[in-house]
Parts: C-alpha cells; structure tokens; sequence
C-alpha cells in the first residue's frame, strides 16, 4: 500500500481510495489533485493558470473550426491571377473603384493593366499648372496595395486580399505573379455580378482598340497594349497591293467550309518581307484593326522559347486573331546553317543553336501541327527572305508573299495627301496651313515628283513630313533636307552589303501571291 502525507495537517491519504485500474485516467488525476497541498497559494495559482490556459486553447480551437466552418460553406472566393486576362479586368474595374481614390493604402501604376486613356481636359489643365511638360505626363492609376481590403459592392462588403508570389529563378526579367481574391459573404452570385460587369467595362474601353498579346515567360499569353484602331487609309502601299491583302484575308475568313469539304487546313499565312520602313508591321495592325481581331506576337529570338512552348503558345491563340511571327530571320539562318553549327557544338564548339530549346522543326510543327489553331492567320515580317529556309515559306504554310519596297512616286504622292489632309491634322495648339485641296493636291505632285523613285523608305518620309507638320509649302521647298533626315536616323547606307542583298527585291516582281 502506498501512503503520501498530506504537509499542511500531516494526514496520510492511501492510494488505494482511488485505484487506477478501476477509474483510469479519472482515477488517476483524481490521485493526483489529492496530493496537491490547497492551502499553498502558488500551487493554487499556477493551476488556475493551467485551467485558464487550457479553457483559453480549447476556446480558441473551437472558434477556428467554427470560422473555418464558415469559410468552408459560407464564404465565397475568387481568384484572379496575374497569369490571367480577368486579372487585368478586376485591375481596370478596381482603379475606378471609389475605395482605390479613398483608401489609404495604395499602389500607383502608370502601366498597361488597362487601354492608356486619354486624360480629360481639365486634368491637363491642372497639370500644366504645376509645370510639368503635360504631353509627357503617363496616365496613373491608384489600386489596392498588396494585403486586405474591404470593398463595397452594390450594397455588399466584399474582402478584398491582394498578394504576390514569390519570384522562382525561371521566372527572368518579368513582372512578379499576383494573386487577387475577392471573398463575399453567402451570395456567389455577387462575385459573379462583379466578374460580368468588370468583362463588360472591359470590353467597353477595348472597343475601337487592336490589343496586342506577347509571350510571356510563364508560357503563355500576356496581355501587352492596346492601340487605336489603326485605319487602313492611313497605310500606302502600293496601288492595289493594300486591296489584294485586305481582300484575300476576308475572302479565307468566309472560307471556312470551302476548306472543310476539301480538308485542307483551314489556316492562312502571309510574309510580308523587304526594306525596313515601308509598312509591313503597319498594314498588320492595320488588318487586325480592319478585321476586329487582336494581334498575338511571338518573338523567335526569345532565347526561353523552347518547342513544347511553341505548341502550347500556337494551340492557346483564339481561333479569331492574328498570329504575328516576328524576328524569323533572326531565329533562324537555314536548317543546313543550324545542323552545321550543331555538330560544332557536338565538337565543342559551343555554338549558339546547341544553347537554343527552339529548333527549326520544332517551329515547323508548331505552325501547322495538329495543335496549330484553325482559322487564325499567320503573318510572318522580315527583312531579308533570301535568309529564310525554302520550308519555312512554302505554300501552305505562306500563301501570301508581299514584297515592301522604297517608296515609288505614287506613294510619296499618296502619303502627302494624307498627311496634309484636314482630316488627319493633328488636334495642336498651332493651326497648320490652311490649303484648299487643288492646292494640296498641286504641293503633293511637286513633292512626288522631286522624290526619287524607291530612294527613300516610307518611314523616312514620314519622319522628313513630320519634321513640317505645320507646313506642307515648306516641306517642298525643303525636300534637300531628306538627305539630312537619313543622316540623322542613321539610315544603312544603301551601297553597303546588307543592302545589296535588297537591290534583288528591286528587280523581282513586287508582290506575288505563292
Ligand atoms: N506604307 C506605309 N504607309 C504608311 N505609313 C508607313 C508605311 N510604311 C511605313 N510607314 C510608317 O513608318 C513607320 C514604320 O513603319 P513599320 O514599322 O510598319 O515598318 P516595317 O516595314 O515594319 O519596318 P521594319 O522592317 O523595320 O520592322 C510607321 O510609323 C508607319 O506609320
């Protein structure tokens, strides 16, 4: 038998009163709570603070789980990822949001998270009071900072975390992923309303804009910028070259069954190749404008692009939209070029395709593999065609080939008309020459006529034009100082080699449809 001293009275307690075996674990406090001297305060007081402490946990545990509870069955959540279009959507939705102009927690962006709108007249008024040169000022948003908000919402609270991820070594060079979740109470319809009406707002201030979608380093789409739509008028190229573009593309897009019956891919692809300037990346956006479509570029000279990516990035386009293929001379030389240097590299020549994820046939494959997407139009620019391999153009994968030349007289005509038009003059300060149209008409003959023929490109006579926007008698009178505007712009000289591979296009015919 065991016996224990109760200190304060000197009674002796048996063990025996409560047997283990019989009460277990109850029994055994019991023995416990019966050896613990009462009258001693500091023992009373430290158990108090057990109790306490253990009543304060349990509490707190219970609490979670009913918090949890409701989180699970109660509370719903929305995710918006930065990986995302709908992301951009909330973003433009959120910085209107009266909360964004209130809180006082936020982040200023200057960036492309939405259409650059134009500021109002009155903002510009106010800016150009506080001295800063107001052409220059970007437009800036104010939005949620990163961390917890609470937003209202057609009467509803809504819970508002903004947060972002840690950067992983492979994401180089791009923008950190965000997260965005919005949390509302009982109702998912609400978070649904709010998705729609972000979509329409969305859709509202891309209206009468090209949006342009880039590659981005998650493998997939970003969205870039959008522009104005940029109106066919505006591009001259020469005569009937803009209509057989314009027209051939239409003509595919109402194609669709003609190609079905005959199973061929219903997929079109243009090259426009030739001199630097002379409007090949304008009449793209020109056509993506004309056609409503949004323009999804691929750079191939993005050292991270690897086949896989290719496929993927190819097979998420829409099926309305156009594909642009940029820098495809720069990626590639010929096949025979890339299997040279890759046996140096085997030689431990360390060459630059070894180094490369992106190969020849990969890229052959993505453009008109099974994962290529039907109906979208694939337009490829590059300066130098005789640089590009035969099996990158062929017919079938190119079906429209068009050569982009110097100006010819007819051009420099067309573009001073539309230079000069009112129509196109820009809304400034400073009134430009008031002419009549014979006038107009009359100074454009005389600066077409002292314009060589093919000499200059488009965009140097753009510049030139540009530097006498206010002028257009001036601007003939002036016609000597081209010579300057190509000096100024570093122009390649036309006698050096690079361009006497060009001096070919010259002589060749000056568009073909393959
Ligand atoms: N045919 C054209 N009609 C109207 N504007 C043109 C034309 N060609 C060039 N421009 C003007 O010149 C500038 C450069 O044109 P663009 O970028 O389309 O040339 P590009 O041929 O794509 O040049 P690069 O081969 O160097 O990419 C633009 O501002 C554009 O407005």
């Amino acid at each position: 038998m065991d016996l224990v001293t109760n200190s304060s009275n000197g009674t002796l307690f048996s063990l025996d009163y409560f047997p283990i075996d019989s009460f277990g674990v109850v029994g055994y406090v019991f023995r416990i709570l019966s050896m613990i001297d009462w009258s001693n305060q500091f023992t009373t007081g430290g158990i108090t603070l057990a109790i306490l402490g253990t009543f304060l946990a349990t509490l707190k545990m219970i609490l979670n789980y009913i918090v949890e509870a409701i989180k699970r069955d109660w509370i719903i959540t929305a995710e918006f990822s930065s990986e995302n279009e709908t992301f951009s959507w909330l973003m433009a939705y959120l910085a209107d949001h009266p909360s964004s102009r209130t809180s006082t927690r936020f982040s200023v962006v200057s960036d492309i998270t939405r259409p650059g709108d134009r500021r109002s007249e009155s903002e510009l008024l106010e800016a150009s009071a506080t001295g800063f040169g107001t052409e220059l000022l970007p437009q800036v948003y104010y939005l949620p900072n990163p961390g917890d908000h609470i937003i209202r919402y057609r009467k509803h609270f809504l819970y508002l975390n903004r947060h972002r991820l840690p950067i992983s070594p492979e994401d180089w060079g791009g923008q950190p992923k965000e997260v965005i979740s919005i949390s509302a109470f009982g109702s998912r319809s609400i978070i649904e309303q709010l998705v729609t009406e972000c979509q329409k707002k969305w859709i509202e201030t891309e209206k009468g804009r090209t949006v342009i979608y880039s590659a981005d380093q998650y493998g997939g789409w970003r969205r870039m910028r959008s522009r104005p739509i940029r109106p066919l008028s505006t591009i001259v190229l020469d005569r009937g070259v803009k209509n057989l573009i314009v027209r051939d593309a239409i003509e595919f897009l109402k194609s669709e069954k003609w190609y079905g019956d005959r199973g061929i891919p219903y997929r079109r692809g243009y090259l426009f190749h030739g001199y630097p300037g002379t409007g090949k990346t304008s009449i793209i956006a020109a056509l993506a404008g004309h056609l409503r479509f949004n323009i999804y570029v691929i750079s191939l000279s993005n050292r991270a692009l690897t086949d896989d990516n290719l496929v993927e990035l190819m097979s998420l386009t829409p099926p309305h939209c156009i594909l642009l293929l940029e820098d495809v001379d720069v990626a590639f030389k010929t096949r025979e070029k890339e299997s040279e240097d890759k046996s140096k590299g085997a030689s431990g020549g360390g060459s630059d395709s070894t180094s490369r994820s992106l190969t020849f046939s990969g890229l052959l494959n993505a453009i008109d593999g099974v994962a290529a997407q039907e109906g979208r139009i694939l337009c490829m620019t590059t300066n130098h065609i005789d640089r590009l391999d035969p099996a990158l153009i062929r017919p079938g994968r190119i079906d429209v080939r068009v050569l982009f030349d110097r100006a010819s007289k007819w051009q420099s005509r067309q573009l001073f008309r539309n230079f000069f038009s009112p129509a196109s003059t820009p809304d400034l300060e400073k009134e430009p020459e008031l002419l009549t149209r014979e006038e107009l008409y009359s100074l454009a003959e005389e600066f077409a006529s002292r314009i060589p023929e093919r000499e200059y490109s488009m965009a140097e006579l753009q510049v030139f034009l540009m530097s006498h926007k206010y002028s257009p008698r001036l601007a003939v009178k002036n016609i000597d100082g081209l010579l300057e505007v190509r000096l100024r712009a570093k122009t390649p000289d036309p006698a050096s080699e690079e361009h006497n591979s060009e001096e070919r296009y010259d002589k060749n015919t000056n568009s073909s449809v393959a």
